[in-house]
């Protein structure tokens, strides 16, 4: 699984360049950070912080502390916990959009399904961002897509039949899930991505894009993803979406 955070401003929903600064900036190491608030001994973590650099406020003119808490619980959870700050001295609110870049390693792409997004509404990249709806069933790929899907439930499944594995994303403060994948064409095309990469990767992501997020100055906004890999409940053709929700 490969993580990109990117903030502040998603893919080209934004007026900087395509998933913002947050994602290709040197982070700081908080060697003082702040406890967990529970469950303290059973977590290993480390706070990492972004400021922004004189660079960045000439195309950013805003001041923030930007605190991403990254932690692993004893069976291999991992929680992200992204913390966003307006420090403005000059009284000014900002607003940006958000999303962790999580690609997801599959066995196959033709045999992975996604449940949680079924019946919802989503924004469509590939056709100019126009707002469709979901279909009733889980989803499964057999081309490109590249969708934002809006007020997601705060669960969804990535079901890997051949790995008989399921990855369970939770999510809080980020209403939004964003899934792609390139597919054949456009693999090729991208000089970062192996031309046959496509058939075993996923991106499912959490986000916050339709609606941007607006800081006054002092107020923080706080988005929070934990993900978690169990063996499939997937057993004979037939899926019990309450196990696979609840990730046992
Ligand atoms: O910059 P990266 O990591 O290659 O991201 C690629 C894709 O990331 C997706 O999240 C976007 O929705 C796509 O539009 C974009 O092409």
């Amino acid at each position: 699984m490969v993580i990109a955070i990117r903030s502040l401003q998603f893919a080209s929903h934004g007026t900087l360049d395509q998933h913002g600064f947050a994602r290709n900036r040197f982070w700081a190491v908080d060697e003082d950070p702040p406890p967990f608030p529970t469950n303290t001994l059973n977590k290993a973590f480390v706070d990492l912080i972004l400021k922004p650099s004189e660079e960045d406020t000439k195309i950013w003119p805003h001041s923030f502390e930007y605190r991403l808490r990254i932690a692993l619980g004893p069976g291999g959870d991992l929680m992200l916990t992204s913390r966003i700050r307006n420090t403005n001295s000059d009284g000014k609110p900002f607003s940006f959009t958000f999303a962790y870049h999580t690609y997801f390693s599959v066995s196959d792409i033709s045999e992975v399904r996604v449940e949680g997004l079924e019946t919802l509404d989503y924004l469509d990249n590939l056709q100019n961002k126009e707002r469709f709806t979901e279909q009733g069933d889980a989803l499964t790929f057999e081309s490109e897509v590249d969708k934002i899907y809006l007020s997601t439930p705060t669960k969804i499944a990535i079901i890997d039949h051949e790995k008989k594995r399921t990855f369970v994303l939770r999510k809080d403060g980020l209403p939004d899930a964003v899934v792609w994948n390139p597919w054949d064409k456009k693999a090729k095309a991208m000089a970062d991505f192996g031309d046959d990469e496509y058939k075993h990767m996923l991106c499912v992501e959490a986000a916050a894009v339709e609606k941007a997020v607006t800081l006054k100055p002092g107020e923080e906004w706080k988005g929070r993803l934990e993900l978690s890999a169990v063996p499939s409940s997937y057993c004979s053709g037939q899926l019990d979406p309450q196990r696979v929700l609840q990730g046992s």
